[in-house]
């Protein structure tokens, strides 16, 4: 049985005291059925990393250097994160894989550090419209999920969760259908089957992303593959987040 997970991706926003007086918000919620995590910036993850210290709401970052030290300005190591308290990594974003370049051997040298580092992982996917309109999703998908995960033996995947994220339905107000995210993510496990076998595939957490609200999120979640959401815009307000990690109350 895959438990739930409802995560809050916060991207570029929110400054530390910001951040602080969200996470208090957010912790009491944490109490339901699911997993719960917030994702605040690099520069806040220290703070909120003290509100959420021993509560079921997990501390996530939402990128990693693929290097474990030394001369990379700009960059945050695993070590880095795991010293602010950090469980959790986002990797692969859309953001960065169309902003900022990163390619799949890239993000997969992310995975393999985090997980190596005993990090979790959420690794994201998803096409663009002009791919979906081009019928390449799911070429588009395997070649995600199949070089995220490139060499990574079957016993850390419980540390790794899947995000499909149609780039469409970022932060447009656009939302892929219940059915046809579901078909995605039916499509994501029977990768995941291919590379691993069955019972690894029916394992595999996979969240939707691309516009989840209080108002979706309960027949987004009522889908058989789907196992989690990756809430961007909704998860900056405790009055729109709360009621999506308490979906199913
Ligand atoms: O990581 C979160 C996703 O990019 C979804 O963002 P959104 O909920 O604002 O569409």
């Amino acid at each position: 049985m895959r438990k739930t997970f409802i995560a809050g991706n916060w991207k570029m926003h929110k400054t530390v005291s910001e951040a602080v007086a969200l996470a208090k918000e957010l912790v009491p919620a944490a109490d339901g059925n699911s997993r719960y995590l917030i994702a605040p910036p690099f520069t806040a993850l220290s703070a909120v990393g003290e509100v959420v210290k021993g509560t079921p709401l997990l501390l996530g970052a939402q990128n990693m250097s693929n290097a474990e030290s030394g001369a990379h300005t700009g960059e945050v190591s695993v070590h880095m994160l795991k010293d602010v308290g950090v469980q959790v990594v986002i990797l692969g974003h859309s953001e960065r894989r169309l902003i900022y370049g990163e390619k799949d051997a890239f993000i997969n040298e992310k995975v393999k550090l985090a997980l190596d580092n005993d990090l979790e992982v959420i690794l994201c996917v998803g096409e663009t419209l002009e791919q979906r309109e081009a019928g390449e999703v799911e070429q588009v998908v395997r070649t995600q999920v199949e070089g995220g995960l490139k060499g990574i033996p079957e016993g850390f995947l419980d540390k790794v969760t899947i995000a499909y994220e149609p780039v469409w339905a970022i932060g447009t107000g656009k939302t892929a259908t219940p059915e046809d995210a579901d078909a995605v993510h039916a499509f994501i496990r029977k990768v995941i089957k291919e590379m691993y076998g069955d019972k690894a595939a029916e394992a595999m957490v996979i969240q939707y992303g691309g516009s989840v609200k209080p108002g979706n999120v309960k027949e987004l979640m009522a889908m058989k593959n789907i196992d989690g959401a990756l809430v961007g815009g909704a998860a900056l307000k405790a009055e729109t987040f709360v009621p999506i990690m308490k979906y199913d109350s």
